[in-house]
């Protein structure tokens, strides 16, 4: 998200600089937040911050100084937030343009540029190496030193890393630039949760299994005589994270290795996606608290006074509508501007400096983010939340000019998957957040599949979500998505959905190969995992250790021990239950494909699902099949169009026969006329199904 304010297309650039600098408010390290107009204003007042502070440390006593403002407190009940010095309610009085001790073309409505103000304009700065030891040296000398010995604080680890040569750590950071471009565009990852209580009580038994980067799902079947059986469904994906894997360990495994890229001017979008209660919050909500501890790292030491500053916004989309998360839940609106480029009216972004301000703006917006309730999971999420951390810079790398975005990472709680069958529902409310959550997830995997082909058409207006994310589908952009899934026999179907779009987007991808070749797989696996950023920097600090560390892991570790008990083993592992038939995905496929080729339209009742939570699979299975009819259709019409050509040479011949000729045309045109027919029917079909689920994809909003 970019905090460059664009009131109208084609202002010039000096107009956006006025608006940038006060579209964000500054979040200082005691958690009270300065609009960074004021910032400016105070600092020229106040002689007494040391220019170590360019890079966006307004902490301590200075700080707390500068910062006025009545305290306000937040859900959390902790009194940590203050207001800016010039609130967000006091927009209207500012653009009347009154006089308030600062120029009123400092102020603007709040328009943000998602599309990272044309990182392109910015000219390529030099990174002076990934690891200057001159910037290491000045460590030790001013305030600076102040703030980031905690990195290197008397902690358990600190005596590692000063015994880390600080060749070691240049060269791995060299190691770390070359593979940054080995990190796979799209990496599917999915992780298992333990059985919960209520799936225990109920006698739901643990019907996936892991191993390496595969999983089969025991689905249990009974055949017409009512004897049981179990079908088994085997995926193969970039990494398998079963129920003993960590939120650490998912942290390494996903976003740590394109932390680094996004100083090179990446854009990464990091969702989760699986039904509810599958455990996406769970994984998600750790994630960039994670990512910001380690991009503050980098910020501090690697990029040490190169200018680059951190920025937080956070922001939910429900029922196709936006709200700002960090601002009361503030209603948003998107426009487009005349180069086609999406801005989000009013939404705030905060500058932040420490993982402790990104910690409770974090909480803040979970507090804020709306839930439902539904059967499977009370704290059920019906809205898409996202979260975005801006790495940004100015020109000269100081804090005078306005900054840019060089790199961003998107964090997405997608809503529960199945909540897109809700399209039946008869609350009108609910039907629409289901359309949407179709819709969304359809064009997600849409834009996906075009940022894996590199094409220059993106289809972004296919929903709100891919609108907002736009600026993560063209240029350098990385996806990794992480498939939730719950192990319970009574969710099979559920996960089984899961696990076909994760192997759907898998398949897009021109590295992946769903198929059960754990050789590739791991190839791919290896290549986008780059240096683990925990073995080169310095160790987290002891006042991390207080914010980062403890809260969700802790928090989570109480969740898990009040829901989960100790596991039995499930029944396939200890007995071996007898298993009568067996397809991997890959034999689905083609069955799928076969089926394709038979092809008639089904009639109304055979194309109303009985499940109603197989429709989002459906209709992206659908949408497939369509697409694989159209392509094979325009291969038939070229040999069609060949043999025409042919026939065509023939009738020039002296003595053609013309019977033979009017016969051979006659059955060419049939052949055309069945070819178009059948696929016209294929797409009236597909436009009506997406109707009766409300997506209309070409409509946008
Ligand atoms: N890997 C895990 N280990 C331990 N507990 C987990 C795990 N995954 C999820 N849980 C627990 O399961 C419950 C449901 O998880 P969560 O809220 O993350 O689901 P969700 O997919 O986000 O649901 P919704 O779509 O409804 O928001 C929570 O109590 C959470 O703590």
């Amino acid at each position: 998200m970019n905090a460059v304010g664009r009131q109208r297309s084609g202002a010039p650039a000096a107009h956006h600089q006025r608006q940038y600098s006060d579209n964000y408010l500054e979040a200082s390290s005691n958690g009270r937040w300065l609009q960074s107009a004021g910032l400016q204003h105070l600092q020229s007042n106040s002689n007494s911050l040391p220019p170590s502070q360019d890079f966006g440390y307004y902490g301590g006593a200075q700080g707390s100084r500068m910062y006025r403002g009545a305290q306000r407190t937040f859900s959390g009940g902790s009194d940590i937030f203050a207001e800016p010095l010039t609130p967000p309610a006091a927009n209207s009085r500012r653009r009347n343009g009154e006089d308030d001790g600062v120029s009123p073309n400092e102020y603007s409505p709040g328009l943000l540029d998602l599309h990272s103000f044309d990182t392109e304009l910015l000219t390529e700065l030099p990174v002076p190496g990934f690891y200057d030891p001159s910037a290491m040296h000045n460590l030790t000398r001013g305030r600076s030193f102040d703030d980031s010995e905690a990195y290197f604080g008397n902690n358990k680890q600190s005596s590692k890393s000063r015994n880390l040569p600080e060749e070691n750590v240049m060269k791995s950071f060299s190691v770390d630039k070359e593979k940054a471009s080995n990190v796979a565009k799209i990496k599917v990852v999915v992780r298992k949760r333990p059985l919960n209580k209520k799936e225990l009580a109920k006698n739901e038994e643990d019907i996936i299994e892991t191993e390496s980067n595969s999983l089969v799902v025991h689905e249990t079947k009974l055949k017409v005589d009512l004897t049981e059986y179990v079908e088994k469904h085997e995926f193969v994906f970039d990494a398998v994270l079963d129920e003993e894997v960590s939120n650490d360990e998912v942290y390494r495994e996903t976003v740590e290795p394109i932390v680094p890229i996004i100083f090179q001017r990446t854009k990464a979008t990091c969702f989760a996606y699986g039904q509810t209660g599958s455990g996406k919050t769970y994984t998600m909500k750790p994630l960039p608290l994670r990512a910001s501890r380690d991009i503050l790292r980098l910020m501090h030491h690697t990029y040490r006074n190169q200018g680059f500053q951190l920025h937080v916004s956070f922001f939910e989309i429900y029922g196709g509508k936006l709200f700002d998360l960090l601002n009361d839940r503030k209603k948003l609106c998107m426009r487009e501007d005349g180069k086609q480029q999406v801005c989000i009216v009013g939404l705030q972004e905060y500058r932040v400096a420490e993982v402790e301000t990104i910690k409770e703006l974090i909480e803040k917006g979970n507090a804020t983010r709306s839930t439902g309730t539904t059967g499977a999971n009370e704290e059920s999420s019906r809205s898409h939340a996202i979260l975005q951390l801006a790495i940004k810079r100015s020109a000269d790398g100081s804090d005078s000019k306005p900054a840019r975005v060089i790199g961003k990472l998107s964090f997405i709680d997608l809503a529960g998957s199945e909540r897109g069958a809700d399209t039946t529902d008869n609350d009108k409310q609910t039907r629409m957040e289901g359309a949407e959550i179709n819709k969304s997830l359809l064009a997600l995997k849409e834009c996906i599949r075009a940022l894996d082909n590199d094409q220059t058409h993106i289809p972004f207006r296919g929903s709100k979500l891919t609108e907002v994310l736009r600026d993560s589908f063209v240029g350098n952009s990385r996806t990794v998505m992480i498939s939730c899934i719950s192990p319970s026999s009574g969710s099979c179907e559920h996960t089984l959905n899961t696990l076909r779009y994760a192997d759907r987007v898998k398949s897009l991808s021109k590295s992946g190969s769903s198929k059960k070749d754990v050789a590739s797989s791991t190839l791919n696996l290896k290549e986008s995992t780059t240096v683990a950023l925990s073995s080169v920097l310095p160790p987290t600090s002891p006042y991390e250790d207080d914010t980062g560390d403890s809260w969700p892991e802790q928090t989570d570790k109480d969740e898990y021990e009040e829901d989960f008990y100790e596991q039995e083993k499930p029944s396939w592992r200890k007995n071996g239950k007898v298993e009568v038939s067996s397809f991997s995905n890959t034999e689905d496929k083609s069955r799928r494909v076969k089926d394709q080729m038979k092809w008639k339209e089904p009639s109304r009742s055979e194309s109303r699902y009985s499940n109603p939570d197989d429709d989002l699979n459906a209709l992206l299975k659908e949408e497939e099949d369509l697409v694989s009819a159209h392509r094979k259709q325009v291969e038939e019409t070229m040999d069609i169009v060949r043999e025409e050509m042919n026939l065509l040479v023939e009738a020039d011949q002296p003595g053609n026969q013309l019977d033979n000729y009017i016969s051979k045309l006659n059955a060419i045109l049939s052949q055309k006329a069945a070819g178009i027919l059948q696929l016209q029917n294929r797409l009236a079909h597909f436009q009506r199904r997406l109707k009766e689920h409300n997506v209309l994809v070409s409509a946008g909003h």
